[in-house]
């Protein structure tokens, strides 16, 4: 089979490049996706039905490796297998982030990339109802300006919003610890807190993923074909004229039944099979640190250390409390701090200290990353970061204030972990089992950040009015976290209940060469002419939002890209 481009993954990402990339009938885009259609899933389509569809057969169900700041247990590790990817599976929030952390994308080596190119494409994507009455008496609130009307991606509201006081008395709480509302998240200053909207089409009463924002509409294209399969590798045109980019000629995919067979791609391959697979595809393909390569019989065609490094992935913690009431309904209420908030008068005494650190921290990630990217490369990336949190003053904490049944929850993850993993090919055969390591929680500043979130989430349930809800603190096991628990009582509990996130980026970093990127700023991979990632893998630092915001303004631009080169 031959076709113009061809796209490993129908995912999130995935979905928006072939759409965008069939709108023109003479282009011919082929999709290879292993996952199934999920249209009539009730997991997927439910907006009340988040976490019934992991475990099931359209969750990779990965898990990571040992983590030492988990007792040294695997993890179970979600994400989505079907089209649409991780947005049929995930948490549908939509909360895009800080302007600063879109503006240090720019000082790694990404020319135009920054808060002010993509918040464009942040509100072209979007297609936002406005709250109802009653709604906005329930919490919700917003600020026309910050969103778009005409996009692919509806947002909302849910009509399934809690009613009743438990709102007004989460907002008070939280505005009596300092955090006051932020009428609407979405501007590019996260902190307070805030009611956030959702990928959800309120009035058909479903999900909105990228399935249905970027692919159902468009199915009956002849020119746009999914493909059920797994991609293998790369293959190439001319291997290798020395010294001239690799020119991609298109994939070699698994069939169901595990038949190896090949499409021809005559314009580009692109990589959209997320942030813990990409990396995967290029090290099958010859693309990667020799050491790895070598390692599993792989030829190394291009050199770059950078492939599945620099992964950031953050550490989530739940808190429980029995409560005097019983609440059906969302509660989307969530909370973002700044190390100021955090620290408090010790902020400065903090910033001086941990500055002081970075080359000690550095030099550790990188240990554990055996040495793959350089400490003084992670020193220069770690004083970027220093400073977009002791000088930009972003958020570096979210806790998420909800309610199920008689349960009161707080879940926490710090955003902006100095702690960094890997991920990559267990050997040529495993194409489906990543060894996924995060290295959570390796730098004690990440695990001081955990705990402070944890401390405030806490005292949350002890401030007025909402402490007046609370009878006792749940905990997993039916252990007790006390009020005054100390610093060895909140590690051992964080260490205890450690989960991922699911926010995993930076495997194959959009960055210069030199700081260990993965592919240029036209998100082309080092070293070819025609291959490009576009997925989670290419952000290159974490940040204060949840991803999909961000990656479909990502994916449209780079369709952009791609279209006019
Ligand atoms: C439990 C959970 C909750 C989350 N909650 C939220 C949230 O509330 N809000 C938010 O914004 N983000 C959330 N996220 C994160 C967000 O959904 C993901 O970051 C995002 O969807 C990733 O998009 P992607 O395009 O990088 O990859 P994906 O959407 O994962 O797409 C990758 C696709 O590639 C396919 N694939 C994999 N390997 C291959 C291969 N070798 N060949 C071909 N295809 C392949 C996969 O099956 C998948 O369909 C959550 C994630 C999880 C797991």
């Amino acid at each position: 089979e031959t076709c113009d481009y061809v796209i490993a993954g129908a995912g999130t990402c995935g979905l928006v490049l072939a759409n965008r990339l069939s709108e023109d009938p003479n282009v011919k885009v082929a999709v290879i996706e292993p996952g199934d259609d999920v249209r009539n899933n009730p997991n997927v389509t439910d907006v009340t039905a988040f976490t019934l569809a992991l475990g099931t057969e359209i969750d990779w169900q990965y898990t990571t490796t040992p983590q030492p700041a988990g007792g040294n247990k695997s993890i179970p590790f979600h994400a989505g297998k079907a089209i649409g990817g991780t947005s049929t599976i995930n948490g549908m929030t939509y909360i895009r982030g800080d302007k600063a952390e879109f503006d240090a994308w720019e000082y790694l080596g990404n020319d135009g990339w920054n808060w002010d190119t993509l918040y464009p494409y942040m509100k072209q994507v979007e297609r936002f109802s406005s709250p109802t009455v009653a709604q906005q008496a329930a919490g919700a609130s917003f600020n026309p300006e910050y969103h778009g009307e005409d996009g692919a991606v509806t947002t909302a509201f849910p009509f399934e919003l809690l009613n009743g006081t438990f709102h007004e008395l989460v907002q008070q709480s939280w505005e009596n610890l300092g955090y006051p509302l932020n009428p609407d998240v979405n501007g590019g200053e996260t902190r307070g807190f805030d009611v956030w909207p959702q990928t959800l089409n309120r009035d058909a009463g479903v999900r909105q993923d990228a399935a249905r924002a970027y692919y159902y509409p468009v199915e009956q294209r002849p020119n746009l074909k999914i493909i059920k399969g797994t991609v293998t590798k790369i293959t190439w045109a001319d291997i290798v004229e020395s010294g001239r980019p690799l020119l991609a000629n298109g994939v070699e995919y698994q069939t169901p039944d595990r038949q190896t067979l090949a499409i021809t791609a005559t314009r580009e391959v692109l990589l959209s099979a997320g942030a813990v697979r990409s990396p995967l595809i290029l090290e099958r393909s010859g693309i990667g640190n020799p050491a790895i390569l070598e390692k599993n019989g792989i030829e190394t065609l291009i050199e770059l250390n950078g492939v599945g490094e620099h992964l950031q992935e953050q550490p989530n913690t739940v808190l429980g409390y029995s409560s005097t009431v019983n609440l059906t309904g969302t509660a989307p209420f969530a909370t973002f701090a700044t190390a100021r908030d955090l620290f408090g008068d010790e902020y400065a005494a903090i910033a001086a200290a941990t500055d002081a650190k970075l080359s000690e921290w550095a030099r550790k990630v990188s240990e554990a990353n055996s040495g793959v990217i350089s400490a003084c490369i992670l020193e220069k990336i770690f004083r970027l970061q220093h400073d977009l949190i002791f000088k930009k003053n972003v958020t570096i904490g979210e806790t998420i204030t909800s309610v199920s049944g008689n349960i009161l929850v707080s879940a926490f993850w710090l955003l902006l972990p100095f702690s960094r993993g890997s991920v990559h090919l267990k050997s040529v055969e495993a194409i489906n089992d990543p060894a996924i390591d995060p290295e959570y929680l390796i730098i004690d500043f990440d695990l001081a950040v955990q705990t402070s979130l944890g401390r405030l989430s806490q005292e949350l349930w002890f401030t007025d009015p909402v402490s007046d809800l609370v009878v006792s603190n749940v905990l997993p096991g039916g252990s007790i976290l006390p009020r005054n628990a100390t610093d060895a009582q909140w590690t051992a509990f964080i260490s205890s209940t450690l989960a991922p996130n699911h926010h995993p980026v930076g495997s194959a970093s959009m960055m210069s060469r030199e700081l260990g990127g993965v592919v240029d700023s036209k998100l082309k991979v080092y070293g070819t002419s025609n291959v490009r990632v576009v997925d989670a893998s290419v952000v290159p630092l974490q940040m204060s939002g949840h991803l999909t915001a961000t990656l479909y303004a990502v994916a449209e631009r780079a369709a952009e890209f791609i279209k006019n080169s």
